[in-house]
C-alpha cells in the first residue's frame, strides 16, 4: 500500500449487504489509507502519526510492529466517524459475547491523522454515509422521545451520554423531545412531521411505547404514519420492545437505529366502551402479572428487581381471581374487511358480534360462530402476549411473534407454591410452559371479563378500567426498528 500524498482513490465497492449500499470508499494520503470493504466494512491503515494514548492505541501500535498494522471493521458493525481538526476517529459496534442475548458494544479506533482538517471531514462523512444513511445523500432524519421519569429516572443521562453521541459519529440528524408529565408522549408524536423520518425513537419503557402508539394511531394520517419504526432505547423498568426487536441495551438499539433495518409487528384494538378505542403492542393481563407490576411502583427505585420482589410475593400468596374469558382461536381466517378506515384500522372479528348482548351472568350464552369460553373461570396468572418477551428476562410467551396475527394468552388456575416457583425460574427461556398447570392458547380476538377486585386490568402495563374488554388483533400494521 503506497501512500501517495493527497491523492483521492475512488474504488468502487460491492454491495453485498441489503441494509448498507456502500459509497464508493477509498482514499489516501500520507497518513491514512483507508478502504471500503465489499461489505460495506472498512480497513483502515496508519502509515503516518497516531494520535491519542490508551491500551487501543497500545493493541495498535503492537499489531504494527508485528507488520499486521491494519485494522478491519466490517460494513455491519461500523456506524461512521468523528472528525476533530485534521484528524478522524472511526467508530463501530461489534457484538459482545454473550450468545443467549446478543448485543454489541462501542469501539472507537484511534485517531488519525489526516493531511488536512478538510481531508478528515471528509473521510468521516464518508464512512458515516456508508456505513448509516442507508446509501442516501443526506442525513436521515429521527425523533427521540425521552422520558425522563422511566426506570430508575435515568433515560436522559443514558440519552445524552450514551446514544446521542453515537447518533452524532452517524451523523444522523435528530430533533429531541423530552416529555414533561404522563401523556406527553401522544401529544408529541400527533404534532410529529412523520413525512421522511427514518423512525420514532422512544427512551423509555413500555409505558412511554404505549402512549407513543396511542399518539400514531390518533393521527389523521395514521395509515401513512405507522410505516414510520418506532425503535425503544431500552431505559426503563420492562423494555419489552427493545427485547423483542433484540435490541437489549442502549448501544445495541443505537445501532440498530443507525443501521435502519425494520420489520412489521402486530398491534391490537382495545375496545371498552364508552372510552375511546386504544391500541396495545404487548398485553393484557389480569391478576397476579399486574400484581407484580403495577403493584410494585411504589418500588420503581429497585428496577427490574421489583418484578422479581412481586413475582415472589404473589407465588407465596397463591391467590386467584375470578374472570369469565371468550376467544376467537388463531386457526380461524380472520374474516375480510372492506369498508373505510378513516377512524383507524377496522375490527372484522369484533364488529361481527353483539358486544352488549354478553351480559355479565351469561356465561352460558350462545357464543357467536367460531369463538369459545376459555376453560376456567379462576385463574392466578392470565396474559395474554402479543410478543414472547414481556420484558428484558422473561419469555413468557415463547411462541408468540412480531407478525403472527394472533396473541398467546398463558394462564394458570391452581397452580401449587412449588410450581409458581418453578414458573417464575424458568420463564426467562420460555420453558414455563412446560411446568404442570401453565396453559396456552393463540387467539386473533378475545374479552375479557374480570370478576375480581384487589387485582388490576392492564394493557401493556397500563391500568384501565377493571371491566369487561374486547380485543383484535391487527396483523403487521406497526414497525419496529430490529437488530
Ligand atoms: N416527565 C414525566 N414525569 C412523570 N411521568 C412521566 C413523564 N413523562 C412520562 N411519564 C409517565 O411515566 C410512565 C412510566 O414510563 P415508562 O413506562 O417509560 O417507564 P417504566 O414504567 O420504568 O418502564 P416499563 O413500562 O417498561 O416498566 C409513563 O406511563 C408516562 O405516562
Amino acid at each position: 500500500m503506497s501512500g501517495s500524498t493527497g491523492s483521492l482513490d475512488l474504488g468502487s465497492v460491492e454491495n453485498q449487504d441489503v441494509f448498507i449500499q456502500p459509497v464508493p470508499l477509498a482514499w489516501q494520503n500520507e497518513a491514512l489509507l483507508a478502504r471500503g470493504q465489499p461489505d460495506g466494512g472498512l480497513s483502515v491503515s496508519f502509515q503516518g502519526q497516531r494520535q491519542s494514548a490508551g491500551l487501543l492505541t497500545r493493541l495498535l501500535e503492537y499489531c504494527a510492529v508485528t507488520h499486521s498494522p491494519e485494522v478491519k471493521i466490517s460494513g455491519d458493525d461500523l456506524i461512521g466517524a468523528v472528525a476533530e481538526g485534521s484528524s478522524v476517529q472511526f467508530w463501530h459496534c461489534p457484538q459482545s459475547r454473550s450468545i443467549k442475548k446478543p448485543t454489541r458494544m462501542l469501539k472507537k479506533t484511534v485517531c488519525y491523522q489526516c493531511e488536512s482538517q478538510e481531508a478528515a471531514e471528509n473521510a468521516a462523512a464518508r464512512v458515516r454515509q456508508s456505513s448509516s444513511w442507508s446509501a442516501s445523500s443526506s442525513p436521515p432524519e429521527i425523533a427521540v422521545i425521552i422520558n425522563p421519569h422511566s426506570g430508575t429516572g435515568r433515560a436522559a443521562d443514558c440519552y445524552w451520554n450514551v446514544v446521542k453521541p453515537i447518533f452524532a459519529a452517524a451523523g444522523l440528524s435528530t430533533v429531541e423531545h423530552t416529555t414533561t408529565h404522563a401523556g406527553h408522549a401522544p401529544v408529541i408524536v400527533q404534532q410529529l412531521q412523520m413525512h421522511g423520518l427514518r423512525a420514532v425513537v422512544l427512551v423509555g419503557g413500555d409505558g412511554t411505547v404505549w402512549e407513543a402508539l396511542q399518539g400514531y394511531m390518533a393521527r389523521p394520517d395514521w395509515k401513512e404514519a405507522v410505516q414510520v419504526p418506532l425503535a425503544q432505547i431500552p431505559a426503563g423498568s420492562g423494555n419489552a420492545l427493545a427485547a423483542n426487536a433484540n435490541t437489549w441495551s442502549p448501544v445495541t438499539a443505537a445501532w440498530a437505529v443507525c443501521k435502519g433495518k425494520h420489520t412489521a409487528f402486530d398491534v391490537f384494538s382495545v375496545v371498552q366502551p364508552p372510552a375511546k378505542r386504544a391500541f396495545g403492542f404487548l398485553s393484557v393481563a389480569y391478576g397476579m402479572i399486574t400484581n407484580l407490576d403495577i403493584g410494585t411502583e411504589h418500588l420503581r427505585w429497585l428496577g427490574p428487581l421489583r418484578f422479581t420482589y412481586g413475582a415472589l410475593q404473589q407465588i407465596l400468596l397463591r391467590k386467584s381471581w375470578s374472570i369469565r374469558m371468550a376467544y376467537y382461536p388463531a386457526e380461524l381466517p380472520a374474516p375480510h374487511y372492506r369498508g373505510s378506515q378513516a377512524d383507524g384500522p377496522a375490527t372484522p372479528i369484533l364488529d361481527r358480534i353483539d358486544r352488549e348482548a354478553w351480559t355479565p351472568n351469561d356465561h352460558a350464552s350462545n357464543l357467536p360462530e367460531g369463538w369459545h369460553w376459555v376453560p376456567t373461570d379462576q385463574v392466578q396468572m392470565c396474559v395474554a402476549c402479543n410478543l414472547p418477551w414481556l420484558d428484558l428476562e422473561n419469555n413468557v410467551a415463547p411462541h408468540a411473534s412480531f407478525g403472527s396475527g394472533a396473541m398467546d394468552l398463558v394462564y394458570t388456575s391452581e397452580l401449587q407454591r412449588l410450581q409458581g416457583l418453578q414458573v417464575l425460574l424458568k420463564a426467562s427461556d420460555g420453558t414455563h410452559l412446560n411446568v404442570k398447570g401453565v396453559k396456552l392458547l393463540k387467539m386473533r380476538a378475545f374479552m375479557l371479563e374480570p370478576r375480581s377486585s384487589g387485582t388490576w386490568l392492564a394493557v401493556d402495563g397500563e391500568a384501565i378500567p377493571r371491566e369487561r374488554v374486547f380485543i383484535e388483533v391487527h396483523p403487521r400494521l406497526c414497525r419496529v426498528i430490529t437488530a
